[in-house]
């Protein structure tokens, strides 16, 4: 029987008080916790709202305040790429896993549930990449199941063309998704004027 395709969102959260150290000239430390936050909350609300996702997933240390359903998968201590394969391991292996899994950086504040529905929406066996302003990094990453269940990870430098290889490795089409919601992370100081709808800082 086919019905809608099952589609769950997979979000990355570093452990407090290590989040956004690039912004350790402009923000002291309890800042960028808010920050991330602030951050983080928005971009799960996004997930929430979007039609497309049936599910949220955290990987991480902790929840970040967030409600205790809404599962949490824990982190090795290796980076990020170690984080999400052992994740994206356990979920494609998973009994009732989903058809496409959407990795979302906890950092973009700009980003809508339309943006995630449009990354729901990749042709079926073609992983979907939304790159950053700069089309360099990686700010999300539609990876279609169980054809992309051994996907590996490749943030860092370049990693949107690094991923795109990745993608072809595994013998799957890819799409580039651009969108004003998506392509604005919050790396460098400079970024902080896309924050502000949601983070003010107070002093
Ligand atoms: N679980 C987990 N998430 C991570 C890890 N490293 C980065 N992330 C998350 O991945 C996303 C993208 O990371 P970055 O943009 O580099 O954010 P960041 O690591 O907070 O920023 P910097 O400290 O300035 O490098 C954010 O949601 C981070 O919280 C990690 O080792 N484990
Ligand atoms: O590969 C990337 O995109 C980065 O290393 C991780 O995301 P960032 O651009 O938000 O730091």
């Amino acid at each position: 029987m086919s019905g809608a395709p099952t589609i769950w969102a997979l979000i990355p959260i570093k452990a407090s008080g290590q989040g956004k150290s690039r912004l350790a000239d402009k923000l002291s430390e309890p800042e960028r916790d808010a920050l991330v936050d602030a951050m983080l909350h928005h971009v799960v609300n996004a997930a929430g709202k979007a039609t497309k996702l049936a599910r949220t997933i955290l990987v991480g240390p902790s929840r970040h305040g967030l409600d205790a359903d809404i599962p949490l998968i824990g982190d090795r201590g290796y980076g990020l790429n170690d984080a999400l394969e052992n994740a994206l391991g356990e979920i494609a292996c998973a009994k009732e896993r989903p058809d496409r899994l959407i990795v979302i950086a906890a950092d973009l504040p700009c980003v809508t549930s339309l943006d995630l529905d449009l990354l729901a929406e990749a042709p079926a066996k073609a992983v979907a990449i939304a790159p950053d302003r700069h089309g360099t990094g990686t700010n999300a990453l539609s990876l279609p199941l169980p054809e992309a269940a051994g996907f590996r990870f490749y943030y860092g430098t370049d990693s949107a063309a690094h991923h795109r290889e990745e993608a072809e490795r595994l013998g799957l089409n890819v799409e580039t998704i651009l969108s004003a919601g998506l392509e604005k992370d919050i790396d460098e100081p400079s970024d902080l004027v896309d924050a502000g709808q949601v983070y003010t800082i107070e002093r």
